[in-house]
């Protein structure tokens, strides 16, 4: 029997962000591990036109949750939704449900966050440090709670090269940036970012830094642990392999890439790509958990959750699996065939953007237009390349994150929790996981069809004949145009014209004395 299973059951968990990528794995391993839970509280807010509900009953039906509904076939009555927005006062829960929260809840993991790099400080700092202050003054009051779990990112010292199990302070204490949030109009608040953030790239990790301050300051009596990923990438094996149902990270340019839109990105093919699967960091939590509550280490212990130590792949060998796959497996409709290249400084960055990138987009968009159609590619590309322009940071710079606590934890388990909470990434194999996660963008990102494959392959071949031609023509009118203005290309071209004609005669007259 596991004991981190048995240890959930009877349990009322409270998940923030369960609505998000990483939420939605955590909360699918506790029902599929430990289907006798008590309650799982999520604070969800309503969005995009659709209610509580139907958000969660989009998640229960949907593809992740198939395996839990064989071992928990009462599932909806098992996940409570919370109506709460973090960004609000009290998270504007109403006092019937705080109270519920307040009596019952034994365990929180607070997954909720913005992820995005481009985040305005005044909404990055609310979520992602005040929300947390706020979520830890409730948990202070919560007379049951055992285990509070915080998931911060390995990036939030990513200023450092070397990166220990242990809060680095941020030069402003995250009390102050709190208070000056409130009263400091936008205009000032974006005139200090960049002053505030030094040396970080984005107010995303350096408002995690900050979170983690907060959790570290605002502790109290808690049994509080931090968890550190690196860059979360689609599922290694459970509840199967390679799914992944949003954009960020990788998983946005593997898609650009298979689209045939991402032709050239600016990285160091040997730097360390250290991505972890989303199920690997779950198991490592739900253990943080247990560990927590039962051991209650004395002080707050962090857990970095990377692979570059244990088990380094770097881009550049991500990137080739990804265009192998790719060739193997087409994604449908293209727009250029899979074929990329990294590059290295910023002159040969900026030729090949505007070569692979924007040109092409300008002619497509020059087709619609003739076809009557809105053009809509350099918008796009546009977006693609100022995305990549802000993922830059992260792939050509290589970081050193200690394992210490991590892998004290592993050595802790029993084997049957070893196995059924398995966080040891180097039992994976990179090939084959880079391989799956492809195959998972293209089934549950995209949702496109496998049978789809042979026409895909297809479209790409027509792809190829188009570039073929393309290119073709291109060199009739640049040599037409050269013939036209130079002596020097004229003579070269009746030389050639010549050659060939002598050649051919030769040839003729040869084969007709054989006769
Ligand atoms: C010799 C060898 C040769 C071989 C060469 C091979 C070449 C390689 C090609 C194959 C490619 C394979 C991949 C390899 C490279 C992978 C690099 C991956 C880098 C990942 C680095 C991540 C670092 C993470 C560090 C921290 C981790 C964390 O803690 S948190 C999680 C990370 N958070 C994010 O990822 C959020 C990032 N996103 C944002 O901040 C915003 O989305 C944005 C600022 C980037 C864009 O904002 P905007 O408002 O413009 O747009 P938005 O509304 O969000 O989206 C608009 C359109 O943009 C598209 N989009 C968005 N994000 C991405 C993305 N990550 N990648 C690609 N496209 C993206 C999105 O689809 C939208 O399009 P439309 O809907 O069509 O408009
Ligand atoms: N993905 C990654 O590569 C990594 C992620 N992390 C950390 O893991 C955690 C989860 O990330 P991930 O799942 O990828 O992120 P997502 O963006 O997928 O999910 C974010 C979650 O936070 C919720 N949320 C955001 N704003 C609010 C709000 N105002 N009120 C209530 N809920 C809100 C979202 O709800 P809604 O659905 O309503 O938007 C969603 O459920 C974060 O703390 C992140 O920093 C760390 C390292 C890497």
């Amino acid at each position: 029997m596991s004991m981190i299973a048995d240890f959930y059951g009877g349990k009322s968990i409270l998940i923030t962000g369960a609505t998000g990528f990483l939420g939605k794995v955590l909360m699918e391993k506790l029902f599929r591990t430990s289907p006798d839970l008590r309650v799982i509280y999520i604070l969800v807010r309503p969005k995009a036109g659709q209610t509580l509900q139907q958000r969660v009953f989009q998640i229960l039906n949907s593809k992740l949750f198939e395996k839990v509904k064989e071992v928990c076939p009462n599932v909806h009555e098992k996940i409570r939704a919370i109506s709460a927005d973090l960004n609000q006062n009290d998270f504007a829960i109403s006092k019937e449900d705080m109270q519920e929260l307040l009596s019952y809840t034994n365990i929180i993991f607070h997954c909720a966050a913005t992820v995005r790099f481009d985040d305005h400080l005044r909404h990055a700092v609310q979520l992602n440090v005040t929300a947390t202050q706020q979520l830890l003054l409730m948990a202070s009051q919560m007379p049951n709670l055992e285990a509070f779990i915080h998931i911060s990112t390995a990036f939030s010292n990513c200023n450092l090269k070397h990166i220990d199990e242990v809060i680095y302070p941020c030069p402003v204490e995250p009390k102050k940036i709190i208070d000056s949030m409130e009263w400091l109009d936008d205009a000032i608040i974006d005139e200090i970012t960049p002053k505030l953030i030094g040396d970080r790239p984005n107010t995303y990790t350096y408002t995690k830094a900050l979170g983690e301050m907060v959790v570290q300051q605002e502790s109290g009596k808690l049994n509080i642990a931090i968890i550190r990923p690196s860059i979360v990438g689609a599922t290694w094996q459970e509840p199967f392999p390679g799914w992944v149902d949003n954009i960020n990270g990788p998983t946005g340019l593997i898609v650009a890439a298979g689209k045939g839109f991402l032709r050239s990105i600016r990285a160091t093919p040997m730097a360390v790509a250290d991505l972890i699967p989303a199920d690997i960091v779950v198991n490592l939590t739900l253990a943080v958990g247990w560990y927590t509550a039962v051991h209650r280490p004395k002080s707050t212990l962090i857990y970095h959750c990377t692979s570059g130590s244990l088990n380094p792949c770097n881009w550049g060998k991500m990137g080739i699996q990804v265009l192998a796959t790719f060739e193997k497996i087409p994604l449908e409709r293209a727009f250029r065939r899979p074929k990329a290249d990294f590059t290295t400084n910023n002159v040969t960055t900026q030729y090949w953007n505007a070569v692979s990138h924007r040109a092409p987009a300008i002619i497509y968009d020059f087709y619609l237009r003739l076809t009557g159609r809105k053009p809509r590619m350099t918008k796009l590309m546009n977006r693609l390349l100022r995305t990549l322009s802000m993922l830059e940071y992260f792939i050509n710079r290589s970081w050193e994150w200690s394992t210490y606590n991590t892998e004290m934890l592993m050595s802790k388990l029993s084997p049957e929790d070893q196995r059924v909470f398995n966080f040891d990434v180097r039992q994976l194999n990179w090939l084959e996981y880079i391989e799956n996660y492809v195959l998972g963008v293209k089934k549950y990102l995209l949702k496109e069809d496998m049978a789809g494959i042979p026409e895909a392959k297809q479209h790409l071949k027509r792809l190829r004949n188009i570039h073929y031609l393309f290119n073709t023509a291109l060199f009739l009118i640049a040599w037409r145009l050269l013939i036209a203005r130079s002596q020097v290309a004229r003579n070269v071209w009746f030389f050639i014209v010549s050659f060939c004609y002598k050649f051919l005669s030769y040839f003729r007259a040869s084969s007709t004395l054989k006769v």
